[in-house]
């Protein structure tokens, strides 16, 4: 669903991304992990179409990331630290919002909210005002937008930062449960153990390189149960 072919990013005398090649199939997590300024915020960006790779291609969905950047976001949905919900809003008014741009109305966007709702548990959420809101709270918002038009490759970028226990135990279960449904995700993180959590494969960047691909089974074999110690372990150049 997913399939990078040697891209790259460059800033006035960075590579923020190196060539990077990799893919991700349906129904799998690829953790896509490394330390802070390894180039993955770069990386899920330019798959998104939010930002225009220097070198090398994408293609998500089957639908490459410079001459179909339309039909990728038809295909790709990104939670993303960044983003910012209308504060004045309810969290049912924001999703009413984003669902407009997909054409999503009436009786078909009430069905679509209920699915949401139900995925992510989003009772209390949905007539609160987003100001009034948890960051946990926030969060669901930011996540129901992301996959209100069902995409079938999901990125996410840091998505725990600053949740809670309860906020981040709910992210990861919707994690697995979205991969249930036979979508593709890429879990970008620096925090090794969520990807022991979630991950099917990883790929362990640093300096906007990927320094190492496999499954999880034989990155934690690499890294004798942890995959921190696997990252360390290929950094150092030990087998
Ligand atoms: N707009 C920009 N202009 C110049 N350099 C940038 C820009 N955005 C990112 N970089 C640089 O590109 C490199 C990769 O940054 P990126 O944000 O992709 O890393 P990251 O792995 O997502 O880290 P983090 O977890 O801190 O977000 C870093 O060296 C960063 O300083």
């Amino acid at each position: 669903m997913v399939k990078a072919e040697g891209l790259s990013k460059t800033y006035t005398h960075t590579w923020a991304v190196d060539h990077l090649s990799f893919t991700v199939g349906k129904g799998e997590v690829y953790g896509l992990l490394g330390p802070n300024g390894a180039g993955k915020t770069t990386t899920l960006r330019m798959l998104a179409t939010l930002l225009r790779p220097s070198a090398g291609t994408a293609a998500v969905a089957g639908y490459d990331i410079r001459q179909q950047p339309l039909e990728v976001r038809r295909n790709l949905g990104i939670v993303n630290g960044g983003m910012q919900v209308y504060e004045r809003l309810t969290g049912r008014e924001v999703l009413q919002f984003f669902a407009g741009f997909y054409g999503i109305e009436g009786r078909r966007f009430r069905e679509r909210l209920e699915w949401v709702s139900a995925l992510l548990g989003m009772d209390r959420v949905l007539d609160k005002l987003v100001r009034e809101m948890s960051t946990g709270m926030r969060q669901k918002i930011v996540i129901a937008r992301a996959i209100l038009h069902q995409p079938p490759v999901l990125l996410l970028d840091e998505a725990t930062a600053g949740l809670d226990v309860f906020a981040r135990r709910a992210l990861l279960d919707f994690v697995l449960q979205y991969r249930g449904l036979g979508h593709a995700l890429i879990y970008s993180t620096h925090v090794m153990s969520e990807a022991e959590e979630v991950c099917d494969r990883v790929g362990f960047m640093h300096g906007g390189k990927l320094v190492y691909e496999g499954s999880k089974a034989e990155a934690l074999a690499l890294g004798q149960g942890s995959l921190e110690r696997a990252f360390i372990r290929r950094l150092e150049g030990g087998a």
